[in-house]
């Protein structure tokens, strides 16, 4: 699984979004240490902070199916540039140890970054 196809993964979810109230469609997938792919999109809510980001979506997806190593995440939107994580999904990212993240946008434009640039000091399960 490369990079571009789990960014085109997540585009495909993206699809899948359910977002009538901002009308930004965000898609994401993550890649597992066992090499399964899971798909999320943001999932919105009448009660605004309800909605839940595409990137939890797919992370949690993944837990749930008994599947917490995970290698990369690839989030997906129509930004001007690669699409950023919200502070929340970085708390998440942190949580199960995803240190790659893919950033892109529907123009091609991709960042990979790691989880230290996105949340540094980040506060884990090592601090308690
Ligand atoms: O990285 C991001 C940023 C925003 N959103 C969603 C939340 C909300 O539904 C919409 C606008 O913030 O985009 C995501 O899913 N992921
Ligand atoms: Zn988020």
């Amino acid at each position: 699984m490369t990079d571009q196809e789990l960014i085109d993964t997540a585009r495909k979810y993206r699809e899948f979004s359910y977002s009538p109230y901002s009308k930004f469609k965000v898609g994401a997938a993550v890649l597992t240490k066992k090499g399964n792919v899971y798909g999320g999109c943001n999932i919105e809510n009448s009660s605004y902070p309800v909605t839940n980001c595409a990137e939890r979506t797919a992370i949690f997806k993944a837990v749930s199916e008994g599947e917490k190593e995970i290698e990369a995440i690839a989030l997906i939107a129509d930004t001007e540039g690669p699409c950023s994580p919200c502070g929340a999904c970085r708390q998440v990212m942190g949580e199960f140890h995803i240190n790659k993240i893919i950033m892109a946008n529907l123009k091609g434009d991709v960042k990979v970054v790691t989880l230290d640039e996105l949340l540094p000091y980040a506060f884990t399960d090592k601090d308690l």
